[in-house]
């Protein structure tokens, strides 16, 4: 098989709270191991506090695993300036990432503009593209992120996350705020650019239902380890862990 785009290789990560004799520690991940290629979906489930933000977090290059490897594009993560763009996250809330001051356009250029330093306003035709990919109307360039509905400023997020095609995406609970009708409509506009871009994708929900629509593969968390890791027609018609099982028992 190619080079996966991402791969984590026996990854833990662990918190220390407190000090001296009171001092906890807290393994957020343990042993963690996982590929995603080029193309590919991995969604990652798992109840609240089992790790999936902190995988998401190690997974961007964001924060440093305490043991383990972490391979980008086949290589250890360098410099923070030689990745910039490659790898772009969609929070679980647009109004999080756009700036609630700046025209929508402007938003979706930025990332651009940070990498070269040109202007926001220099970007004007690779915005309308953008647009265009994630089907929303050219004028809508000129609205604030408060004038657009929470399905077209998820949608404006997803631009601005592309706009320098990036090799690898999280999608940090990307569609769960969303009502359930635009929730398919974003996921279907997601798996159309994947096929277009061809990144790679790393998606979290606690939505086994979203998940299901979307990932190619699925990896159950629980407490800091992924204890089932499979292709996602066979993890939902024979889940093989028990806790796998409890989770969907309980969709
Ligand atoms: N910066 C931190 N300092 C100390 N402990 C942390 C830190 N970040 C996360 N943790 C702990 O690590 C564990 C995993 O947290 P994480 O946020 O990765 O889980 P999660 O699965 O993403 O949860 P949620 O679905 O609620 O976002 C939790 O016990 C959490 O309290």
């Amino acid at each position: 098989m190619n080079e996966p785009v991402l791969a984590l290789d026996d990854v833990t990560t662990a918190f220390t709270s407190g000090w001296g004799p009171h001092h906890s520690v807290i393994a957020a991940m343990r042993n963690v191991t996982f590929a995603v290629h080029a193309g590919e979906t991995l969604g990652l489930v798992g109840e609240s506090g089992s790790g999936k933000s902190t995988t998401a977090s190690v997974a961007l290059g964001l924060r440093s695993p305490t043991s383990g490897h972490v391979r980008f594009l086949g290589k250890p993560f360098g410099d923070r300036k030689d990745r910039i763009g490659l790898l772009q996250a969609v929070p679980q809330n647009p109004l999080w990432s756009l700036n609630p001051r700046l025209r929508v356009g402007l938003s979706i250029a930025e990332p651009l503009a940070a990498l070269d330093r040109s202007s926001l306003a220099s970007h004007q035709a690779a915005v309308e593209a953008m647009l265009d990919k994630v089907r929303l109307d050219r004028a809508l360039a000129q609205r604030f992120p408060h004038e657009l509905s929470g399905g077209q400023r998820q949608r404006v997020t997803i631009a601005r996350a592309l706009i320098t095609k990036p090799r690898f995406l999280v999608f940090d609970e990307a569609v769960s705020a969303l009502d359930v009708s635009v929730q398919a409509q974003i996921l279907n506009l997601i798996t159309d650019l994947q096929v277009e871009h061809g990144f790679a994708a790393l998606f979290i929900s606690h939505d086994l239902a979203a998940v299901r629509y979307i990932a190619h593969r699925i990896a159950v968390m629980r407490r800091g380890q992924i204890v089932e890791l499979a292709e996602t027609s066979r993890f939902y018609a024979r889940p093989q862990h028990e806790y796998s099982r409890q989770l969907l028992e309980a969709l």
